[in-house]
C-alpha cells in the first residue's frame, strides 16, 4: 500500500507546544507548503497567523478546541470555536468531556460536541472529536466514537498528544470498526515515523496527527529508495 499514497495527503502538520513562537508556527507553515501537507493543527491564538501566513496555498488551518483536557463548559468551547473560525480555522479538533463520558452522563456529551459542530457546519467547517483514549475503557472508546457519529461530527481522533498515551494501530482499528467508512478518522499522539504513520493508515486512518510530518515525509521517500 505504501508504494502509491502521498502521505503528506494525509498530514496534518502540528505544533501545540505551550511555547510555540511565531517564528515556529510561520516554520510550520512554510514547511506545510514546502512538502504538501493537507493542514496545520495549532492552537486558538495561532490560527490567525496560521492562515495569513498559508492564504492562497490550499494548506488547512485546524485548530484545537477545549484543549487538551476536555473539561471546559459547552459554552467556553462554543465560544472558542467562534473565535477560531472569525479568524479563519477551516477544521476544529475538539476534546471531549472525558469526565462526562466516565460519568455516563452521554447527552452532556454528545451536546457539547453538537453545539460545537453546529458552529463549524454553519461556517462550513469540519469537526474532529479527540476522544483521548489513553483514559479510556475499551466500551467508553467505543462510546464516545458513537456520540461523536451521532453528534454530526466529521472525524474521531485518538489522542491530543498531551496524554498518557497516543495512537495505537488496536485504537484505529476499533474507531474505525464503531464509526464506518463514512467518517474520518484521525491518529495522533506519538506518530513518528513513516512506519507507524503508514500502520496508522492500513489500519484505518484518513488523518495523521504529528509534530514529526517533515520526518515521516522523509522517511517515505527512502523508503521509496
Ligand atoms: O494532533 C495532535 C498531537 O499533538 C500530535 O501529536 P504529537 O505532538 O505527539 O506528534
Amino acid at each position: 500500500m505504501g508504494d502509491h499514497i502521498d502521505i503528506a495527503k494525509y498530514i496534518d502538520h502540528t505544533n501545540l507546544k505551550p511555547y510555540a513562537t511565531a517564528e515556529d508556527v510561520v516554520k510550520l507553515c512554510e514547511e506545510a507548503k514546502e512538502y504538501g501537507f493537507y493542514a496545520v493543527c495549532v492552537n486558538p491564538y495561532r490560527v490567525k497567523l496560521a492562515k495569513e501566513t498559508l492564504m492562497g496555498s490550499g494548506v488547512k488551518v485546524a485548530s484545537v478546541i477545549g484543549f487538551p483536557l476536555g473539561a471546559t463548559p459547552t459554552e467556553v468551547k462554543v465560544f472558542e470555536a467562534k473565535r477560531a473560525l472569525d479568524d479563519g480555522a477551516d477544521e476544529l479538533d475538539m476534546v471531549l468531556n472525558i469526565g462526562a463520558l466516565k460519568d455516563k452522563d452521554y447527552e452532556y456529551v454528545k451536546r457539547d460536541i453538537a453545539e460545537v459542530v453546529k458552529v463549524a457546519h454553519e461556517r462550513g467547517a469540519l469537526v474532529k472529536v479527540i476522544i483521548e483514549t489513553c483514559y479510556l475503557t475499551e466500551e467508553e472508546k467505543v462510546k464516545a466514537c458513537e456520540l461523536a457519529k451521532e453528534a454530526g461530527a466529521d472525524f474521531v481522533k485518538t489522542s491530543t498528544g498531551f496524554g498518557s498515551g497516543g495512537a495505537t494501530v488496536e485504537d484505529v482499528k476499533l474507531m474505525r470498526k464503531v464509526v464506518g467508512e463514512e467518517m474520518g478518522v484521525k491518529a495522533a499522539g506519538g506518530i513518528r515515523t513513516y512506519e507507524q504513520a503508514l500502520a496508522m493508515i492500513e489500519a484505518g486512518a484518513t488523518r495523521i496527527g504529528t509534530s514529526s510530518g517533515v520526518k515521516i515525509v522523509e522517511g517515505a521517500k527512502n523508503a521509496r529508495g
